[in-house]
Order: structure tokens, then C-alpha cells, then sequence
């Protein structure tokens, strides 16, 4: 004892103190994770049991008309209810029909999101048994339209806002969250939301609509999701202008008041959650984006879903596509439109293609990436631009004469492979993909760009300008075409295969970073679950109706990799990383409360 006052007044840091110990001002929440000295402010927490009206406006327990006759008497439900009780099986047919009721997509949106803040275990009970029909709407491409109308369609906040306002305190403002043990935080800045550009504050629709993924495909606790918006203002006009827009009315901050804000906020998360938090950087500008994750990467467990988890999911579709166009990986050439990150996809996917070539051939990573040519707005990056390059481009910039336009790029280079991750819609022009059939048997097409808007074609243009013979996926879903006959079912190239899976992998496993490795772990897994019929149908993914049971083996070759890697804290390792990562899935099946 006397060693620690000793320890305290030399200024020992509370943070070694035995966390039991209230000598010398050390305090300790409910919680047990609040530690300050008696000079520092606290937040004072309490935590009640709910009951009656409040027990009903309490989304994380409220059942509605499903609780039972015991628990309206034991919770003083009676007369807040109507007499009859449902089970959470009719509730969901109720719901589900009334949802199919709107015309509108934004419509089931907002029911939807209305229902996650009313009723959260029939949210996910509705998005996991209808995920199909479902994730376009809280997903790609409806989250894109209420980004857009967020300001108009807002009523209750959802996930945590942090803007320059806050600088200086966001320990503070994290310490305001309800939850307390954070698994996973999606978090963005607002500036590249899918291809619709900035939307500054109101780019909130997509940690709100990831995180509801983690829960819903990848079973992390949603009382484990924190999604964030880093409000540091807009450069879009029209949003500055609209009387309804929900965040700072400034222009974008950049250089070190950026750097700042977003230094002081990594930190807090650090301190808040610990070590183990995963922080998935999401829709960031790609100026932004590559060098958060060099910065953080070796600091904090964080990930790029846009430059890591696409490339991922697409790496997966080509591995699984060869079965159906032949060749190996190194044998194909392929090229990109669009050099950004895909979501800074274009050069991440790229990077990941042509590490696998690598692995495959054993050929150093400079000479696999010369089957991966990619075009961005001034032309195909080539050797004679260099100097002018992004520091991201210059991997790319193979020898060969000037080329202007994609058309004619396709033309030189004779791609087996097409992707689209430019963020412009309709950029696969009849001519391109013609081109592209006239070269290829079997051409595989794969349009990323999202909203559907921006998609560079639609599966009838792909289907059809191929005269029925290409291999197609997209980033935001189309349905099944009938061409002359025959029915073609597009498959969904979207990094929301890949990070639900990679995020539990990382949670299970305790991991304290993620490496390459992991990326192709867990792309690996997604293509392993491609069988024999779902090749027969011409598709390159499996389907999302199966996509738990992917993410649970997405998360067992992840973790298998971090154990590997000695990357993983949890120990020992469990022996049977699949029923391990199923066994810690969430489910939103009703509790009985006593
Ligand atoms: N399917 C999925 O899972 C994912 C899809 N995406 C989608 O990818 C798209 C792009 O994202 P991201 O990489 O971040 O965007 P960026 O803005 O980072 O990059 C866009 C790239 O496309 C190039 N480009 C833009 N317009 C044209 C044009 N008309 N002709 C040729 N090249 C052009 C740009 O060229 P320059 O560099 O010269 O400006 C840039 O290289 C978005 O629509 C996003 O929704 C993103 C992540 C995941
Ligand atoms: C899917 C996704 O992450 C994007 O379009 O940005
Ligand atoms: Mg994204």
C-alpha cells in the first residue's frame, strides 16, 4: 500500500493502478472501465432495470406484443398493451407484409430503421431471414438516397456525431455512448459516400447501415456496433445551402485541423475501448483514406472497407470465376476503370490481385502487377505519366504508348477481365463491352460502382451487348435477366460479403492488427463457397440468403490466420474455429425476462 501512494504521488499513471483501487482518487464506473483521478470529470452513469412505458420505448428489450401474460405482470405492462400476445414469428410476417406494402424504396427504409429504434431484435430477426430482399434497402442502393435526404427524413439520431465543435473533447463525447464494450466501430467523414460524393454529415446512413450488416450477417452484438460521423463540414454547395441539412455549415477542414481532429479521436477510441476495438474506416476521400490506413495500421486494429474488404470480395469472385472462363489468376489480364482506392477500390483491388498472382507463381509483386492495367479520368496509366501520378498510380504505370479512352484501352490491352470502380454510371459503353465479347468467350464483367446509379452497366447492357456471354456482378444488386430464353442471374460484387465475416474473425480471435494475409483468408473462404450449382447457374458468388453461414467461415480462416500470424490475444485457440465463430454469433430470438 505504502509503495502505491508513494507510486501515486511520483504521478504513477492511473492507468497502471490495480483497477480495484479507489486510493488516491482512482474511481471506477459500473462499468468497471471508467478510471479517472478525483480531479477528472466522470459521467454518472446508473443503470436501472426498465419496466412498464419505459421498458416499452427501450428498443434493446422491447417485444411489443410479444411479451407474454408473466412478463406484462411482472414488468407492469398491463393496459400499455392490447390484450392479444403475438410471437415474434407472426410479428415478423405482420411487419414484412406491411413493409412490401411501399412503392417507394426510401419508404421501407425509414420503416425499417423506424422498427430498429422501436423494436432492435425484430430489426434483425426481419433482416436476417429476408436478408435478399431486405439489404437493398438498408444497404445499396436505398442507404445512398437517404444519405442524400438524410436532413429531410432525420427524426431520431442514430449512432455518434463528432465534429470539429467537439475537439478537445471527444474522450468526453465517446463517454456519452450508452454501451460500453465496443467491439466494432464503423466510422466516416462524409466525403466519398458510394459515388454520390460528399455528403458530409449525412453520410451517417452508412455506419448505421454497415453496422447493422455486422450484426445481421456477421453476429456481432449490436450493442457492440458504434457507428461514428466525423463532421469536419462540406464542400457540397447544395447541402451547405438546404435549410434541413443536419451538420456543420462550413467548408470542408483539411490539412493539420484534419489531421488533428482525427489523431485526437483515434486516440480516444484507444483509451475508451482498448486495444481490441475495430475501427473500419468507411467512405473516406481516397486522399484521406490510404493515408489513415498507413498511419493507424500499425497502431490500431483498423480496416479499410473500401480499399481491403472490396478487394477482397473481388479477388473471391475472380478466383471463383475461373472455373467458368478457365486459366489461372496469372494467366488473365485485367483492367480497371478507375484508380481510386475502390473506394479506393481500383488500386486496393489491384494491389490484392496481383499479391495473390504473386503467392501463386512465386514472382515477385512487381512483375504480377503488370497483368493489372488500370485507367483512370486522364487515360491508361502508363510509364510516360508517371511523374504526374498519385504516389498510389505509380505501382500501375506499366510501359506503353498513350491511351485516351477506356474503348480503346480495351482494345490494346485485350482484357480478360473488366472492373468498374470509377464511381461513374453507365461508363461500360455498348462499343466496350462488344469489344470486350469480341476478345473473350467469356468476358467477366464486374461493375462495382454503387449506387445502382453509378453502376458503369446494367446486367441487361452486359448480358445483352455480349450477346449472352459474359460473366456479370455488381456492386449494387439487378435482377435476373432473360435473355432470348434464358434466364441470367447477376451476382452482387460488394465488400458486404467479405467484412461482417472479417470483423467477427478479428472480435473471436482477439486480434490486435490486421495483415494482408487476413484479406486473403477471408477471401478464400467467400470463394470456397461457391459449389458445383451455383456455378451452373453462371454465378461467381454464393447466395446471400447463406450468408451467416459464409461469414462464420469467412471469421474461422480469419482467425485462423491471426493465431497463425501471432496476431490473436484470445487463448487458447479454440480447436474448431467455425463452431467457435457460430457459437458467438448474435441472435435476435426473443429473451425470456424474468
Ligand atoms: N462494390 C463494392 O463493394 C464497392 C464499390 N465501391 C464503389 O466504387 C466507386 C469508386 O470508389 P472510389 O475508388 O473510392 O472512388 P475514387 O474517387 O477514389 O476513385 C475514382 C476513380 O475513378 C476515376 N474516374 C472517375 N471518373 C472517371 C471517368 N469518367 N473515366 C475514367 N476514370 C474515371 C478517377 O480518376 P482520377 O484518379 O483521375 O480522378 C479515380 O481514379 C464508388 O461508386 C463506390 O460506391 C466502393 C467500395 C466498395
Ligand atoms: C459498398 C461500399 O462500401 C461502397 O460503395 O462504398
Ligand atoms: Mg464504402
Amino acid at each position: 500500500m505504502e509503495s502505491t501512494m508513494k507510486e501515486m504521488r511520483d504521478g504513477a499513471s492511473v492507468l497502471d493502478m490495480d483497477p480495484n483501487s479507489t486510493v488516491g482518487g482512482g474511481v471506477e464506473d459500473v462499468y468497471g472501465e471508467d478510471r479517472a483521478t478525483e480531479d477528472q470529470l466522470v459521467t454518472p452513469w446508473t443503470i436501472s432495470v426498465a419496466s412498464g412505458y419505459s421498458l416499452l420505448r427501450d428498443p434493446h428489450h422491447n417485444k411489443g406484443l410479444a411479451f407474454t401474460e408473466k412478463e406484462r405482470d411482472a414488468h407492469y405492462l398491463r393496459g400499455l398493451l392490447p390484450p392479444v400476445v403475438l410471437n415474434q414469428q407472426l410479428q415478423e410476417k405482420k411487419f414484412m407484409n406491411s413493409i412490401r406494402q411501399y412503392q417507394v424504396p426510401l419508404q421501407k427504409y425509414m420503416a425499417l430503421m423506424e422498427l430498429q429504434e422501436r423494436n432492435e431484435r425484430l430489426f434483425y430477426k426481419l433482416l436476417i431471414d429476408n436478408v435478399e430482399e431486405l439489404l437493398p434497402v438498408v444497404y445499396t442502393p436505398t442507404v445512398g438516397e437517404a444519405c442524400q435526404k438524410y436532413g429531410s427524413i432525420f427524426r431520431r439520431p442514430q449512432g455518434l456525431y463528432i465534429s470539429l465543435k467537439e475537439k478537445g473533447k471527444i474522450l468526453e463525447v465517446l463517454k456519452n455512448w450508452p454501451e460500453r464494450s465496443i467491439q466494432v466501430i464503423v466510422v466516416t467523414d462524409g466525403e466519398r459516400i458510394l459515388g454520390l460524393g460528399d455528403l458530409g454529415c449525412q453520410g451517417m446512413g452508412i455506419p448505421v447501415g454497415k453496422l447493422s450488416l455486422y450484426a445481421a450477417l456477421g453476429g456481432v452484438r449490436p450493442s457492440a456496433c458504434l457507428p461514428i460521423t466525423i463532421d469536419v463540414g462540406t464542400n457540397n454547395e447544395k447541402l451547405l445551402k438546404d435549410e434541413f441539412y443536419i451538420g456543420l455549415r462550413q467548408r470542408r477542414a483539411t490539412g493539420e485541423e484534419y489531421a488533428e481532429l482525427l489523431q485526437e479521436f483515434m486516440s480516444a477510441v484507444k483509451q475508451n475501448y482498448g486495444e481490441k476495438v475495430l475501427i473500419q474506416f468507411e467512405d473516406f476521400a481516397n486522399h484521406n483514406a490510404f493515408e489513415l490506413l498507413a498511419k493507424y495500421g500499425t497502431t490500431h486494429l483498423v480496416f479499410n472497407d473500401d480499399i481491403q474488404g472490396t478487394a477482397a470480395v473481388v479477388l473471391a469472385g475472380i478466383v471463383a470465376a475461373l472455373k467458368l472462363i478457365g486459366g489461372t489468376l496469372a494467366e488473365h489480364t485485367f483492367l480497371f476503370l478507375g484508380a481510386g482506392e475502390v473506394r479506393h477500390a481500383g488500386t486496393g483491388i489491384a494491389e490484392l490481385i496481383a499479391l495473390e498472382m504473386s503467392k501463386q507463381v512465386k514472382a515477385p509483386l512487381e512483375e504480377t502487377r503488370k497483368k493489372i492495367w488500370l485507367v483512370d479520368s486522364k487515360g491508361l496509366i502508363v510509364s510516360s505519366r508517371k511523374d504526374s501520378l498519385q504516389h498510389f498510380k505509380k505501382p500501375w504505370a506499366h510501359e506503353h504508348e498513350p491511351v485516351h479512352s477506356l474503348l480503346d484501352a480495351v482494345k490494346a490491352i485485350k482484357p480478360t477481365v473488366l472492373i468498374g470502380s470509377s464511381g461513374v454510371g453507365r461508363t461500360f459503353t455498348k462499343e466496350i463491352i462488344e469489344a470486350m465479347a469480341s476478345v473473350n468467350e467469356k468476358p467477366l464483367i464486374l461493375a462495382l460502382s454503387n449506387p445502382t446509379s453509378q453502376s458503369e452497366c446494367t446486367a441487361e447492357e452486359a448480358y445483352t451487348w455480349s450477346e449472352g456471354r459474359a460473366i456479370f456482378a455488381s456492386g449494387s444488386p439487378f435482377d435476373p435477366f432473360d435473355y432470348n430464353g434464358k434466364v441470367f442471374v447477376p451476382g452482387q460484387s460488394n465488400n458486404a460479403y467479405i467484412f461482417p465475416g472479417l470483423g467477427l474473425g478479428l472480435v473471436i480471435s482477439g486480434a490486435i492488427r490486421v495483415h494482408d494475409d487476413m484479406l486473403l483468408a477471408a477471401s478464400e473462404a467467400l470463394a470456397k463457397q461457391v459449389t458445383e450449382e451455383i456455378y451452373e447457374k453462371g454465378l461467381i458468388y454464393p447466395p446471400l440468403s447463406n450468408i451467416r453461414k459464409i461469414s462464420a467461415s469467412i471469421a474461422a480462416n480469419v482467425a485462423g490466420k491471426a493465431y497463425e500470424l501471432g496476431l490473436a490475444t484470445r487463448l487458447p485457440r479454440p480447436q474448431n474455429l467455425v463452431k467457435y465463430a457460430e457459437s458467438c454469433m448474435y441472435t435476435p430470438i426473443y429473451r425470456s425476462y424474468r
